[in-house]
C-alpha cells in the first residue's frame, strides 16, 4: 500500500473533485459517512455518551458530519467546537449549519480551559480537532485540552490522525498529542503511524478508501510503501519443477565466535528453511562440531584460529556472503573482514558486529559491493550514522549513507524500514514476541538465502523482512509472544511462504 504525504493527499483531493464533479463538502460527507458507519458498527446503538471534539478546519468538518449522523441514528452525542481561531473552513461552516438545523442548537464552543467538559472513563471520545493540516505545535489551551482528554481514560477514536501529530514531520514527543485508542484514517496511513517516536499515539488503525482518484494515486510516487501480504506475494517467485540445488545458490555465512556459535547457527537454519540451495558456514575452529551437529544439512569451513576469525579463505564460489553474526570485533576479525572485502565481488548481507566493524572503520564502506544489505538495529545504526535529532532525521541520514555507498539499509524495529537512496518500504508483519535474542540473526539468514536464490538484493530485503515477521506471527499463534524464541521464527520461515497463498478471512495481513 502506498503512503502519501499531506501535500499529495490534498492534491489527490483536488483532482478527485474535478474528475468526479463533486464539491469538497460532498467528499467530506462521503469520508465522514464511512467513519460514522464504522463507529455505528462497533457501538451498535449502545447508550454511552459520545463526545466529539471538532477543530475549525476540515478535520473538524468531518467530526461535525459524524456527529450529525450519530444524532440522526439516536446516539447520545455532544459536539464541542475547539474554537482556537475564527478562520473556519467553508466545509466546516456548511456542516456547522447542518448540525444546527438538525438539533436546533449550536454545538458547545470551547474557548479556554474553563470551558472544558468533564470526560468520564466510560465516554466515547472522537478526536476531530486536527488532521493532516496541522503544521505547528498546538497552542496553549488546546494542548491542555489534549492532556484533559488523555487523562480521562476514555476510549478515544481519532479521525484521520491523532491531533498533535503532523503527517510528514517530526513532533517532539514531549508536546501534547492525543493518545488514540483507535485511528480511522483516510485513503492511506500516514508515515508517522510507523515511526518509533510517534506510532504509539495512533493505537490500532483502520484505513478507509474514500474513493480518491485511482489513476492519480496509481501514478503518484509515494513517500513510502507499506508491505503486507499482497505486496510480498507479488515479489515471490515460484520454483521451477526442473530446478536443482544449484539453481537456488550457495550461501556462505561468515561469523560466530567462542560462546556465540548459536547466532550463526540460527542464521544458517533460517537460510536453509527459506530455500537456499546450499549453505556453508565459515567460523572459528571451535564452531566445527557444534554446527555439524546442530545443522547437518550445512557444510562447515573453519578458520585457523580457535575462538575468533583471523583469515577468511575459502575455495568455493558463493552466491552471497552473510557476514557479522556473532563474530565479535577483535582486531584480527576486523583485519580479516577488510581482506575479505578487498577481494570479494559477491553480494553481501552484513549484520551485528559486521556493522559495528564498519562503524569503527568507515573506510571499509567504500569496499562494499553495490547493493549490499545492512541490517542494523537502532543501537548499531547509531554507531554507524551517529545520533539523530528525530525519526525523520534518522531516515534522512540512513538514506544519505545508502546513496553514498549504494546500500540497502534495513532498519529493524517494531516496523522495520528498508531504506534505499530513493525509496522507503515499511514492513507490516511481526509482533512483540520477536523481541527475543537471536531473532535478528534469523533475518540475516533469510535475506542471504533469498539473494542466493537469485532475488535482487532490494527484493530479498523487503520480502525477507516480511517473511521473517510473518514467521514470527505464525510461531506466536501457537507459542504465545512470550514463548516464541528465535529458533521458532526460523522454523516458521516455510509456513510464512505457504501463508502468502492463504486467503485471509478479513483480507488483512
Ligand atoms: N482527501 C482529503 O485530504 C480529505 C480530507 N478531509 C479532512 O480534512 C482534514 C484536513 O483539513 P484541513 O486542511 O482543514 O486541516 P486541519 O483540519 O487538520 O487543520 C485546520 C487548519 O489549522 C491550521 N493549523 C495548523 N496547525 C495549527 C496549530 N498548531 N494551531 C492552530 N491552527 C493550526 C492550518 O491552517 C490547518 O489548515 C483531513 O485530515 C481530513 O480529516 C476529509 O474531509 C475528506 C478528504
Ligand atoms: N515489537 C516488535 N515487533 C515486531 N518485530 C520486532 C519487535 N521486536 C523485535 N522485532 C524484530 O526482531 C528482530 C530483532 O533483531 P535484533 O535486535 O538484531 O536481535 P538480535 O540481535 O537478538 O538478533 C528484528 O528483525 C525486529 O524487527
Ligand atoms: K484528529
Amino acid at each position: 500500500m502506498k503512503i502519501f504525504s499531506a501535500h499529495q493527499l490534498k492534491e489527490a483531493d483536488q483532482i478527485t473533485l474535478e474528475k468526479q464533479g463533486i464539491s469538497s463538502v460532498d467528499l467530506m460527507e462521503r469520508a465522514a459517512t464511512l467513519v460514522y458507519e464504522e463507529i455505528h458498527r462497533r457501538l451498535q446503538n449502545a447508550d454511552i455518551p459520545v463526545k466529539i471534539f471538532c477543530g475549525i478546519g476540515n478535520n473538524g468538518g468531518d467530526g461535525l458530519v459524524v456527529g450529525r449522523l450519530l444524532i440522526e441514528q439516536g446516539y447520545n452525542v455532544t459536539i464541542y467546537v475547539v474554537n482556537y481561531s475564527d478562520q473556519r473552513s467553508s466545509e466546516f461552516l456548511t456542516n456547522y449549519d447542518r448540525v444546527k438545523n438538525l438539533t436546533k442548537n449550536w454545538p458547545v464552543l470551547l474557548k479556554s480551559e474553563e470551558d472544558f467538559p468533564e470526560i468520564s472513563v466510560g465516554d466515547f471520545v472522537v478526536d476531530a480537532i486536527f488532521g493532516i493540516g496541522l503544521n505547528r505545535p498546538l497552542g496553549d489551551w488546546v494542548a491542555s485540552l489534549v492532556r484533559h482528554i488523555n487523562s480521562s481514560g476514555a476510549f478515544v477514536l481519532a479521525i484521520d490522525m491523532p491531533s498533535g501529530l503532523m503527517a510528514d514531520a517530526a513532533t517532539d514527543p514531549k508536546n501534547d498529542i492525543i493518545r488514540a485508542s483507535f485511528t480511522i484514517t483516510f485513503q492511506t496511513p500516514k508515515l508517522v503511524f510507523f515511526l518509533p517516536e510517534t506510532a504509539e499515539f495512533v493505537g490500532d488503525y483502520l484505513v478507509l478508501d474514500i474513493g480518491l482518484d485511482r489513476d492519480h494515486l496509481l501514478k503518484t510516487e509515494p513517500v513510502a510503501r507499506l508491505i503486507g501480504k499482497p505486496e510480498a506475494k507479488a515479489l515471490y517467485r515460484p520454483r521451477n519443477k526442473f530446478s536443482h540445488k544449484g539453481t537456488y545458490g550457495h550461501a556462505l555465512l561468515v561469523g560466530g565466535s567462542y560462546g556465540k556459535m548459536g547466532s550463526i547457527c540460527l542464521s544458517g537454519t533460517a537460510a536453509l528453511r527459506s530455500g537456499a540451495g546450499m549453505l556453508t558456514f565459515y567460523v572459528p575452529a571451535c564452531g566445527y562440531e557444534i554446527l555439524q551437529t546442530a545443522l547437518p544439512e550445512a557444510m562447515v569451513l573453519t578458520d585457523v584460529h580457535e575462538k575468533t576469525l583471523s583469515k577468511i579463505e575459502f575455495d568455493l564460489d558463493p552466491s552471497v556472503i552473510g557476514f557479522g553474526v556473532g563474530v565479535g570485533t577483535s582486531k584480527s576479525t576486523q583485519q580479516a573482514f577488510e581482506q575479505l572485502l578487498k577481494k570479494n565481488k559477491k553480494p553481501m548481507v552484513i549484520d551485528a558486529d559486521g556493522i559495528n566493524i564498519l562503524s569503527k572503520n568507515k573506510e571499509f564502506l567504500k569496499l562494499l559491493p553495490e547493493g549490499t544489505v545492512l541490517t542494523p538495529h537502532p543501537g548499531e545504526l547509531k554507531r554507524l550514522i551517529g545520533e539523530w535529532k528525530d525519526d525523520f532525521d534518522k531516515l534522512e541520514k540512513a538514506r544519505q549513507l545508502a546513496r553514498e555507498h549504494n546500500l540497502i539499509m534495513v532498519i529493524k524495529g517494531a516496523y522495520t524500514f528498508t531504506v534505499t537512496s530513493e525509496e522507503i518500504y515499511i514492513n507490516n508483519s511481526g509482533n512483540p514476541g520477536m523481541a527475543t535474542a537471536g531473532s535478528g540473526d534469523v533475518l540475516t539468514g533469510i535475506i542471504a538465502s533469498l539473494i542466493s536464490q537469485g532475488y535482487e538484493p532490494l527484493v530479498a530485503a523487503v520480502l525477507g523482512v516480511y517473511l521473517h515477521g510473518k514467521a514470527g506471527d505464525l510461531a506466536a499463534e501457537n507459542l504465545s509472544y512470550e514463548g516464541t524464541i528465535a529458533g521458532d521464527i526460523a522454523a516458521h520461515a516455510g509456513p510464512a511462504i505457504l501463508d502468502l497463498f492463504k486467503q485471509d478471512e478479513n483480507n488483512e495481513n
